[in-house]
């Protein structure tokens, strides 16, 4: 379905130096940075696959996705999406594919929703009977319907979310690219966009590939997920070994009312000897532990029948933890 063989992408950028005489120097120089985005990335997505695309902040997460979607044309390598080369063969590629971009919205801002969705039917060809079969069925699984007729300027950030994943539908394409589908969204929300995800995916049997900061975007929508890192392939594989392997230490951070005794929270180790660590520090209390082995829930429950808490904070690993801890153990 997707197959990407040696892909690099440079991006060559005329040295700046500052100030006047900087812009002077800088026209005559004529010096070229060059930054590989992308280097030598190669993989092979089957249809129907859930991939995650995962990441530190800057590690060509983006640039990989924009030569697949045919906005950008690579340094070397290649991209065959469907049988076609998406950069190639733009428009073609548009029609089987369809995008979302979590930061921004393909949507029109003064029309009701509803109206997007007439204009990219028009746009994309689709049938009077399909698209209405179409819209029936989003409607339902992103439950637009409160909100369909409405200026998109008006919608919550949840709803203009569902309505974009629905705009990226419309025409039911073979694959769908979500970057950062769930930020900013509250918990509940997050959840719901992640069902719908899940339900395309069921239901038409889409190729989905996600790139995301979320953590639990990956648990629970991909079973396998391919790690970049500056540029290079770190890791293609299993999701659920990542995660048991090197995702699994967090931690909770709390306040109380006075200052903490440690011998006085020893108890809490009970819970799991092995992987347990304290740190108490006056009125602060840390505690590292091992999410494969006990939960947050657990935690803060014994702790608030011995301590007086005023707050408390959950620090998930994140992806650049992880990144570092495959560097460190070597996959
Ligand atoms: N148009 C461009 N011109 C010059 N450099 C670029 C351009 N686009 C991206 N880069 C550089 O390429 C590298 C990879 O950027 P990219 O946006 O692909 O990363 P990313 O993994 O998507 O990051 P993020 O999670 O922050 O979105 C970065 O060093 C970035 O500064």
């Amino acid at each position: 379905m997707i197959e990407v063989k040696n892909l690099t992408k440079e991006f060559r950028m005329n040295k700046k130096y500052p100030g006047f005489r900087g812009a002077v120097k800088s026209f005559f120089t004529r010096e070229q940075t060059v930054t590989r985005a992308v280097d030598d990335v190669s993989f092979h997505i089957d249809e129907g696959e859930v991939v995650g695309y995962i990441g530190a902040n800057g590690a060509g997460k983006s640039t990989t996705i924009k030569m697949m979607t045919g906005i950008l044309t690579p340094t070397s390598g290649e991209v065959h999406v469907n049988g076609i080369i998406p950069y190639e063969n733009r428009q073609k590629n548009a029609m089987d594919i369809g995008v979302v971009f979590g930061q921004k919205t393909q949507l029109w801002w003064d029309l009701p929703l509803s109206e997007t969705f007439t204009l990219l039917r028009d746009i994309y060809e689709v049938d009077q009977k399909r698209f209405a079969f179409q819209m029936d069925f989003l409607s339902e699984v992103l439950e637009l319907k409160d909100f369909i007729l409405q200026p998109v300027r008006t919608l919550s950030l949840g709803q203009r979310m569902r309505g974009d994943l629905a705009a990226a539908l419309i025409h039911n394409p073979k694959v769908i690219y979500l970057d950062e589908p769930t930020i900013g969204l509250d918990v509940v929300v997050k959840e719901s966009v992640r069902k719908a995800i899940r339900k395309i995916n069921e239901t038409y049997g889409t190729t989905i590939i996600l790139t995301t900061h979320d953590l639990m975007d990956i648990e629970e929508l991909s079973s396998r997920i391919i790690i970049i890192d500056k540029g290079r392939m770190l890791y293609d594989g299993n999701a659920k070994h990542i995660k048991e392997t090197y995702g699994y230490m967090a931690d909770i951070e709390i306040q109380t009312v006075n200052a903490i005794d440690l011998s006085e929270v020893q108890f809490i180790k009970a819970l799991d000897q092995e992987f347990i660590m304290l740190q108490a520090e006056e009125n602060r209390l840390k505690v590292q532990f091992n999410k494969n082995r006990t939960t947050t829930t657990e935690i803060t429950k014994r702790l608030m029948g011995k301590l007086d808490i005023t707050d408390f904070t959950i620090h998930e690993p994140s992806i650049e933890d992880i990144v570092k801890k495959i560097y460190r153990n070597e996959v």
